[in-house]
């Protein structure tokens, strides 16, 4: 092998490795931080009627007619229509047989389960079927209807709500939006026909705003209940409650509700945990898989993830037959790495082996973009899909043989005690692991790459851990209160959060002045539910107001929604660094990337001006979607997007003040900077431009634990503005004791 060659050996492989001539792509760093909220949460949209989708023309029928048919001939081999159902399995999670019917299919059986019983619990292997066909079976039979109500399928993340949506609409033979539909933030593909919804777990929330009871369904179906999202959570406690009062309201007697079931469903779940929490509902799991898939692990553990799994990529290109490749990795930074280190060595391939073609995934992509990862590779390409765990669960990209699984993700985290928030990389679940094995072997037999060693798969826990027992509450709180919850800290949480954490959102929402001493709601916390944005972003923009500086606002706000506007070549640092210098404005960051946003426009995108600042363009892109989505949320809720015209500088900072005031540090007479809250030692990160600097007070985006605690994103504050910032927080000596 030469010198300087890379190989990773998996268990059970034959050694033919292919070799990269070539290692300088090890050790490609990768930033661990924390901030901003990724996704801005769901939000209703208000596409008008007239543009809705309508009933299929007839032309259009017949051709839906002729693919549904074609897709049922695939349908009814999947385990969840033919297989067998049973009640309970072993220790081992083998299946035991009890009282099942042999007689009757699994359809039959578990239309039967959920005409029974208020709550069924449904486990299937990955990709049995249960999201695609378990509505429309529930629809086939009447519980799901037009007199009844309709049924509605929540997921975690809005990629999987709208590629099942089109699937089932071809399976149904029907237009997208019309029998079966979707919504999720800022994109309605339904109507009042729409029998089988998909819709985001923060979208369901959202629609409780509106429909207290949930009227409008018959059937909520908690899918990949397992992932343990806050909002899954928040919408086990309400759908709970919201069962029981409808169900007092049908015994009462009262005209035009129906009892509102549940259906619980994932792959890999605590059922007997689940049942206990829904009042003992009935557990049904589906036996068998369509395809098998053949798990690899590295015998070697590997220092550098990102390196291994170019490698791996590689091993495959050459050695294994046909199939597109779904890697997984933590974050948008090391799929642009990726992306950039696999075109290059992929031009370097003999002419006579096929291309291979890298395809992004992650949340802050804009969604015409994520659609592309479904479109089929072009003739005589390899796909390779580089995502985050965003493809994790539900959904099923067509071509993919291969998963490439690189055992970690990132994960949010809080120090309710302290009141920090961070977002670390740390080892998935070994949930987690089967759910990404489970995106290969949809469609034919599969193969599973585990970027770690056996040893290291067994030491993982075994459930992800509630996002409620590990977050910053502010927004779920927020939430709560805003569907009608009142008394948050006995809501009925199926893992209830501690009640430091509880007290500590409580406390940072009075801060934010969105509820009162009470605990009630305020006018301001209302509006503040409404905003797809985490509180404290949207304190901000709601202070912007006063400040006449909205504009500039949703710009900054808009540009930390990505991890970085600059594209940093490796081997180019020094010269990003001079670009960076270009756009520097004395008071910090927020200031300096409005400055590149400004400068951006000046030139119009024009595409050379980008090159030679280093400007990412797909950042900028994304960045420019965000603020539209911002600027048309505030024209409806009737907030001006007024521009700055006196002391633009101080008044975009004090905007930013109103939310961040928990984010502050003060400068200590030895050149130190201490945190307001929690009194600790933090550093300005050295990729600021605040870096070096002492000033008398600082506001922080985020903080970054590495080798120290690292703040980013710094802008220069007045201490003085403090207390006017957020009066209630700073009224008394918490100023004091960290000067
Ligand atoms: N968009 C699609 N294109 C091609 N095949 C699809 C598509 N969506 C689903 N399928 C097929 O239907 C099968 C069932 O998918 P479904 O999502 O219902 O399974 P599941 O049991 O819910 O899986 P998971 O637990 O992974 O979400 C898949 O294994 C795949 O073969």
């Amino acid at each position: 092998m030469a010198a300087g060659a890379k190989v990773v050996h998996f268990s059970n492989e034959d050694d033919d490795q292919f070799i990269i001539h070539d290692n300088k792509h090890a050790a490609k760093r990768r930033r661990v931080q924390n901030g901003v909220h990724e996704s801005a949460a769901d939000q209703p949209n208000d596409r008008p009627e007239s543009s809705r989708p309508k009933a299929p023309t007839q032309k259009q029928e017949k051709d839906l007619q002729r693919k549904k048919q074609e897709l049922f001939e695939f349908r009814k081999n999947l385990p969840v229509f033919t297989g067998m159902i049973y009640n309970c399995v072993d220790w081992l999670g083998v299946p035991i047989l009890t009282s099942i019917s042999f007689f009757s299919s699994a359809r039959d059986q578990i239309i039967k389960g959920v005409q029974e019983n208020e709550t069924v619990v449904i486990v299937g292997e990955t990709g049995s079927g249960k999201t695609t066909q378990i509505p429309q079976f529930l629809l086939e039979c009447g519980i799901g209807s037009p007199g009844r109500g309709a049924i509605a399928v929540t997921q975690p993340r809005r990629v999987a709500a709208t590629s099942l949506a089109k699937r089932v609409a071809e399976e149904v033979g029907t237009t997208l939006g019309y029998r079966v539909g979707y919504t999720v933030r800022f994109d309605d593909a339904s109507s009042q026909h729409t029998m089988i919804k998909y819709l985001t777990d923060g979208m369901l929330l959202r629609e409780l705003l509106s429909d207290k009871l949930l009227l409008r369904y018959s059937v909520v179906i908690l899918d990949e209940a397992h992932e343990r999202t806050l909002r899954t959570d928040m919408l086990f406690g309400m759908v709970k409650e919201i069962q029981q009062t409808r169900k007092e309201m049908v015994q009462r007697g009262e005209k035009d509700v129906c009892e509102l079931k549940i259906v619980v469903m994932s792959a890999t779940l605590d059922a007997e945990k689940f049942s206990e929490y829904f009042n003992g509902a009935r557990i049904m799991y589906v036996s068998g898989r369509l395809f098998p898939v053949k798990v690899y692990n590295t015998i070697e553990p590997q220092s550098d993830y990102l390196d291994a799994a170019l490698v791996t990529i590689f091993q495959i290109h050459m050695r294994r037959p046909k199939g597109d490749i779904l890697v997984f990795l933590t974050g948008q930074e090391e799929i642009e790495t990726l992306t950039a280190l696999l075109t290059e060595y992929a031009g370097q391939l003999p002419s006579n082996v096929q291309a291979l073609l890298p395809c992004p995934l992650f949340a802050a992509l804009p969604p015409a973009q994520q659609q592309k990862v479904f479109e089929p590779a072009p003739h005589n390409t390899r796909k390779v899909v580089l995502a985050t765990n965003i493809a994790e669960t539900s959904i099923t990209i067509s071509g993919i043989r291969y998963v490439i699984d690189c055992g970690v993700a990132k994960v949010r985290g809080f120090n309710a005690k302290i009141g920090v928030e961070s977002l670390l990389v740390h080892p998935i679940s070994k949930s987690s692991a089967r759910q990404r094995m489970g995106r290969a072997g949809r469609e034919a037999a599969g193969f599973c790459y585990r970027l770690y060693t056996e040893p290291s798969f067994g030491s993982l826990e075994e459930n992800t851990i509630p996002e409620i027992k590990r977050c910053n509450l502010a927004a779920a709180v927020l939430n709560l209160k805003a569907a009608g919850v009142h008394d948050v800290l006995h809501f009925d949480y199926m893992d209830r959060p501690s009640r430091t954490s509880l007290s500590r959102a409580l406390e940072q929402l009075y801060s934010l002045s969105a509820i009162d001493d009470k605990g009630t709601l305020t006018q301001e916390g209302k509006q503040m539910a409404e905003f797809p944005l985490d509180p404290v972003f949207s304190k901000v923009l709601i202070q912007s107001q006063q400040y006449e500086c909205t504009s500039e606002v949703i710009s900054i706000i808009s540009l930390l929604s990505v991890d970085s506007v600059f594209f940093t070549p490796p081997d180019k640092r020094d010269n990003v660094a001079e670009a960076k210098k270009r756009f520097v404005h004395p008071d910090g960051d927020h200031l300096t990337l409005l400055n590149v946003l400004k400068s951006y426009w000046e030139v119009k995108g024009d595409k050379e001006w980008c090159r030679e600042n280093f400007i990412n363009m797909r950042n900028i892109k994304i960045v420019l979607d965000v603020r539209n989505q911002l600027i048309q949320f505030c024209t409806r809720m009737g907030i001006v997007s007024s521009t700055s015209a006196g002391n633009e500088t101080d008044n975009i900072l004090k905007s930013f003040l109103s939310g961040f005031f928990q984010n502050t540090a003060l400068l200590q007479p030895d050149g130190t900077y201490k945190s307001v809250v929690g009194g600790q030692t933090i550093s300005i990160h050295p990729g600021s431009s605040m870096f070096g600097k002492r000033v008398e007070a600082i506001m922080y985006n985020e903080l970054v634990f590495t080798t120290r605690q690292y703040v980013r994103g710094v802008s220069t504050v007045q201490g003085a503005w403090l207390p006017m910032a957020a009066p209630k927080y700073f009224g008394n000596s918490k100023l004091a004791t960290n000067a």
